[in-house]
């Protein structure tokens, strides 16, 4: 049976502030140099329903929070609408998708936060996907010092948060290495410690391997 072309949906993940926002642009001027049609979204979000679930779930109302539970239904809730209204129709007409952040983001974050099963998670995320599962996924992967640096950077100095939650975000980073090391096919592991180029080249040759770009983008 010939092997199925992996699709042209590349997901980019891991913890905030490791540069996934800085690689997407970056990866999207490359393809586009190449003259291919590329769409850059995110998630949550992506399309208006979703942008509003993203608002909804990154800022509930002050003195309330959502449950693990919850999020996770809203984050899958959202994807859903982002992959029916926005993926899947650019992927039909050939289209390339980069998308900051997409399941492994629920895998990690909603089951770090607890209560939640893996096998629920796991149940969602086949249910919402079906079919479209991202061809590749660059984890972008650094010390928690170096993201919390770039993020304090971006943002001015970190908040309580950040400073409280260290193994949160420990957690969270392990989380997405395990991801890529248990799926190897699809992931790739990114040292994102490194200079924005070095980044963008590691991540490049990814896509011109997998895809198989080879003579077309020399
Ligand atoms: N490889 C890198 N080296 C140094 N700084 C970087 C690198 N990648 C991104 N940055 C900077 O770090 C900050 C966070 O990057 P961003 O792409 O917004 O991260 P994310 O989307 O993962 O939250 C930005 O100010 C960005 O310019
Ligand atoms: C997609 C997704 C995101 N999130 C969280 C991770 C981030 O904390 C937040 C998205 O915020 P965002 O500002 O996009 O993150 P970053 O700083 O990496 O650019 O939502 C989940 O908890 N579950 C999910 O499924």
């Amino acid at each position: 049976m010939a092997e199925l072309e992996p699709l042209r949906f590349i997901t980019l993940e891991g913890g905030e502030g490791v540069g996934k926002s800085t690689l997407q642009r970056a990866l999207a001027e490359r393809l586009n140099s190449h003259g291919f049609d590329v769409i850059t979204t995110r998630e949550p979000g992506g399309t208006p329903l979703a942008e509003a679930v993203r608002e909804l779930a990154l800022h509930p109302p002050e003195n309330d929070s959502w449950s693990a539970m919850s999020e996770a239904l809203l984050m899958n809730a959202a994807r859903s609408d982002h992959l029916e209204k926005l993926i899947r129709p650019a992927l039909r007409v050939g289209k390339w998708v980069i998308c900051d952040r997409f399941a492994d983001s629920t895998r990690v974050y909603q089951s770090v936060k607890g209560g939640v099963s893996t096998d629920i998670l796991s149940s969602m995320e086949a249910t919402v996907l079906g079919e479209t599962r991202p061809g590749l996924t660059l984890v972008l992967d650094a010390p928690l010092e170096t993201t919390a640096g770039r993020r304090s950077a971006r943002n001015g100095p970190s908040d309580a948060f950040e400073q409280r939650d260290h193994a949160f975000h420990n957690a969270v980073r392990q989380g997405f290495v395990a991801i890529a090391r248990a799926e190897p096919e699809r992931c790739h592991l990114i040292d994102a410690a490194c200079s924005e180029t070095e980044v963008f080249v590691a991540a490049w040759s990814q896509i011109v391997a997998k895809y198989k770009l080879g003579e077309l983008v020399r």
